[in-house]
């Protein structure tokens, strides 16, 4: 397979309601899309999870696009792939980046998987014709209403809420909503937010009867992690701290984590998100595919991942309409029961819908394969 053409664009799209965590709100969402063409004219598509500033990890959409455009589309349209794992040993010799990464692989299994007329799913070895899904519902101070909200969810079907929580804003509210909804599985994510001397509020969560918690203590940790989890019953899982399979490796041993968050983009593709996943299931580590907020492109990656074995927790993978009034992808991701039916059509098995994508594009740019000489 040749690439013979990328074509990057510039996004900007209103989330329907803004989203807070640990570090802070927002709602306008601005992201990258990769569209890779090879030499018969088929297209493939990715996005970019990094975000328009560096609160979730270093990487930005500016990053993105100086890495993207000097370094990895050079290196795709100068090389023959023969198959997408390839591309994650292309990329080796330019550390981390990895969202960037990302970006351009997914577009090219995307792109490998319609030129062999098969569904994503089944390109990336998946079998599960439906997957779970739960949702991630940010801080809210409002009692009341982040009670609405989780009900209004739970009637929808999501097979697990995760709420966000951060210091003073944990505890009560996790009491509260175990009150009003003793039978949910319920989830907390704290996006770093604590230190090992929080133990105390820490333990108390464990009353709660929590799946898990998601990512406690700092962002590049591995080693408190391994200290706190002995003290608490709740299954610490990690996300900010593993951008590989090595990562996965060493906190598994350390005993840092006992489920594991694999966001693609995070670490650095499919083929590595794969690797992690056949480890996890080696290891009798769980799984669950987290999200970025993503638009249809990268949900719909998210969703053939989870078609994955071991993905045998619900994920953050809800559907479009819990984001978007309208979403760049037709159909758009929908939830019934709390399921996704996994697309059958070859690739990432939704359209772009060409004329939304022009609206919400702010910046393009085109980079195509230099003639070869005859
Ligand atoms: O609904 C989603 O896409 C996931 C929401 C979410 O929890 C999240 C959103 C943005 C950045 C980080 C996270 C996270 O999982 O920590
Ligand atoms: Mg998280």
């Amino acid at each position: 397979m040749r690439i013979t053409e990328v074509n990057v664009r510039k996004m900007k799209m209103m989330m329907k309601s803004p989203f807070t965590t640990s570090f802070g709100t927002f709602q306008e969402k601005e992201f990258l899309l990769v569209e890779v063409k090879d030499e018969h004219g088929n297209s493939g598509w990715g996005e970019s999870v990094a975000f328009h500033s560096p609160w979730y990890s270093e990487e930005t959409v500016e990053t993105n696009l100086h890495i993207i455009r000097d370094f990895l589309v050079p290196i795709v349209l100068e090389n023959a792939i023969e198959h997408p794992d390839e591309v994650n040993e292309l990329f080796s010799h330019l550390r981390k980046n990895n969202m960037a990464k990302s970006a351009v692989e997914g577009a090219i299994w995307d792109v490998y998987a319609k030129r062999k007329g098969i569904p994503l799913a089944q390109a990336l070895g998946g079998t599960a014709e439906k997957i779970e899904v739960g949702i991630s519902i940010g801080i809210n101070e409002n009692m009341q209403e982040l009670i609405q909200t989780v009900g209004g969810f739970v009637k929808e079907g999501y097979k697990r809420i995760k709420v966000k929580i951060k210091p003073g804003f944990d505890v009560n509210v996790m009491r509260e909503l175990r009150q009003q909804f003793p039978d949910v599985p319920m989830m907390a994510d704290a996006n770093s937010a604590y230190r090992l001397e929080d133990l105390d509020v820490l333990k108390q969560l464990d009353q709660f009867g929590l799946t898990m918690i998601e990512q406690p203590l700092a962002s590049d940790d591995i080693i408190d992690h391994a200290k706190l989890q002995p003290h608490l019953k709740t299954p610490i899982c990690l996300d900010e701290s593993i951008h590989s399979l090595e990562d996965a490796r060493k906190a598994i041993e350390l005993g840092s984590t006992k489920i594991i968050n694999i966001k693609i983009g995070r670490v650095g593709g499919l083929t590595e998100a794969k690797k992690i996943h056949d480890y996890c299931l080696e290891q009798k580590i769980p799984v669950w595919c987290g999200g970025m907020l993503e638009s249809g492109i990268g949900r719909a990656h998210n969703v053939a991942l989870t078609t994955l074995p071991n993905f045998v927790l619900p994920g953050d993978t809800a559907g479009s309409s819990r984001y978007w009034d309208e979403d760049i992808i037709v159909p758009e991701v929908t939830v019934q029961d709390g399921y996704i039916t996994v697309p059958k059509e070859a690739g990432i098995g939704y359209a772009v819908n060409p004329e939304a994508l022009d609206r919400f594009t702010i910046d393009k740019w085109q980079f195509v394969k230099h003639q070869e000489l005859a």
